[in-house]
């Protein structure tokens, strides 16, 4: 028998199989734990070792290995999209929907309240067999669900076809009034995503159109007419957990990392991380080395890239003469490294980003200046967001005829958002003041993340 709507909650959750989705979700997580709510972490079993440290209510958070099928095509012990390339997504997927039963199982003697997921399609209609509420906690911002989604009543499915790329390049019909546009290069990307484009879209309206409830990580004050957009399209409650602040992790940063940045001086370091996906192609990964050596700045990069066999070190793909060149200011590693310890630290000035959800949420909270340099799907969405809507960080500029970015380009945008008296420089920062100002001022986590609390209540009721 379900506890009356005023007692604190059982939450299932169970997210795609991806690091920042799984961060995103964990985030949330300590926020309801703090309150006193129960978290049943469905996550894959070898993946659990890196969520630890950022378990901060291990009494009321508790995380259940889930066993990834192997897949043939996926390499043995793959688990994450940390662990395959792009291409290899789909199978990922299949992966995931192969775990139903498992997940059934572990529902039916968990007997929580709800459950809250992203990518497996199958899991509301399993929720609700079982008498389970179901929420598609998006990781994905509302404003990118919007542009590439598309409406699930649009008459594509009927014409049994995609997108062009001419009709990507403008939002769709009803889009909010913003700076979100696609790039020709860029909706050219997205149209030739092709079939596995249409079955991913086909994927995200069930997760959409099936659930009890939708919910973002953002807060209406950044973008509530995006999500008043999606509640219409999909004629689907959406509730708001608020900007989800992501607390520190508890362990501290490591020695090696310590060393460096602290031999540097405050505000001085551009870090550059494109999360766990993102896997440059070797010219553009030199093109960005370059690009920080002409900044003439301290920098740290920590991005895997794309460079023959995957045991070759990652100096093989630096440019001709880079290490003596940059030797004392210039520091780049293939491995995963603490990002949100190594925002923190005094020293980095800069953040070149990736513009995934999870490194928007935790450059926001620090003062650091933002320059954006998405790399795929909604990554893209989010950097016309910061940079033209919210215009809390600059941009790097790609070429129209093929996408790619320049080292003249990756020094600009770090030149405008550090140079001395730069006016743009000072307008990102001014404005990325006053978001961070607002989504850490007293009271405002707080009140999302009760009235997020409140609707889930009120939906147990009904
Ligand atoms: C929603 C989905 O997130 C995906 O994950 P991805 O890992 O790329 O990026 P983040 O969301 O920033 O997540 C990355 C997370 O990994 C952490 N990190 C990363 C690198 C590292 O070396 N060390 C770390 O601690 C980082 O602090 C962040 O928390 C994609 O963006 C996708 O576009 C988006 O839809």
């Amino acid at each position: 028998m379900a506890p009356s709507s005023s007692s604190s909650l059982q939450i299932a959750m169970y997210p795609w199989f991806a690091l920042g989705h799984i961060t995103s979700f964990l985030h949330l997580s300590n926020k309801l734990a703090e309150r006193g709510h129960k978290i049943f972490f469905l996550l894959p079993t070898k993946t659990r070792t890196r969520f630890e440290a950022l378990n901060r209510h291990r009494d009321l958070i508790f995380f259940i290995p889930i066993p990834v099928p192997q897949i043939d095509g996926l390499p043995a012990g793959a688990e994450t999209t940390a662990d395959v390339p792009f291409q290899s997504h789909p199978l990922l997927l299949t992966a995931m929907d192969e775990t139903k039963p498992v997940i059934e199982t572990h529902l039916r003697n968990l007997k929580p309240q709800f459950v809250f997921y992203d990518f497996s399609h199958w899991l509301p209609l399993l929720a609700r067999d079982l008498g389970i509420k179901s929420l598609h906690y998006c990781t994905i911002s509302p404003a990118a669900v919007g542009y590439l989604l598309r409406p699930p009543n649009s008459n594509l499915k009927a014409e049994k076809r995609s997108l062009t790329a001419s009709e990507l390049m403008k939002p769709p019909i009803n889009f909010p009034d913003s700076s979100i546009r696609l790039k020709a290069f860029e909706a050219r990307g997205f149209a030739e995503f092709g079939e596995g484009r249409d079955s991913f879209t086909e994927r995200m309206s069930l997760c959409f159109g099936e659930c009890d409830m939708i919910s973002f990580k953002t807060c209406v004050e950044m973008e509530g007419p995006y999500c008043r957009y999606i509640e219409q399209q999909f004629k689907k409650p959406v509730i708001l957990a608020g900007p989800v602040v992501p607390e520190s992790p508890k362990s501290r940063l490591e020695d090696n990392f310590a060393r460096i940045l602290d031999g540097f001086s405050p505000n001085t370091l551009v870090f550059c991380s494109f999360g766990s996906e993102c896997r440059l192609e070797k010219d553009q990964f030199q093109e960005l080395l370059l690009g920080l050596e002409l900044t003439g700045r301290p920098f740290l990069v920590a991005t895997k890239p794309l460079i023959g066999a995957e045991s070759s070190p990652i100096e093989s793909a630096f440019p001709e003469g880079f290490e003596d060149r940059t030797r004392g200011r210039g520091f780049v590693t293939g491995e995963w490294v603490q990002q949100q310890l190594i925002l923190d630290h005094p020293s980095v000035g800069c953040f070149v980003t990736h513009c995934g959800s999870g490194s928007l949420s935790e450059a926001m909270v620090t003062d650091c200046q933002l320059v954006l340099l998405p790399n795929a799907g909604d990554q893209i969405i989010n950097a016309r967001l910061m940079g033209g809507d919210l215009k809390v960080g600059v941009e790097v500029e790609k070429r129209e005829e093929d996408g790619k970015f320049t080292r003249e380009g990756v020094c600009e945008a770090v030149r405008v958002v550090m140079e001395e008296g730069s006016v743009v420089g000072e307008m990102v920062r001014e404005n990325h003041r006053k978001w961070r100002e607002f989504v850490l001022s007293v009271g405002v986590e707080d009140q999302y993340v009760k009235e997020f609390v409140h609707k889930l209540q009120a939906l147990l009721d009904t």
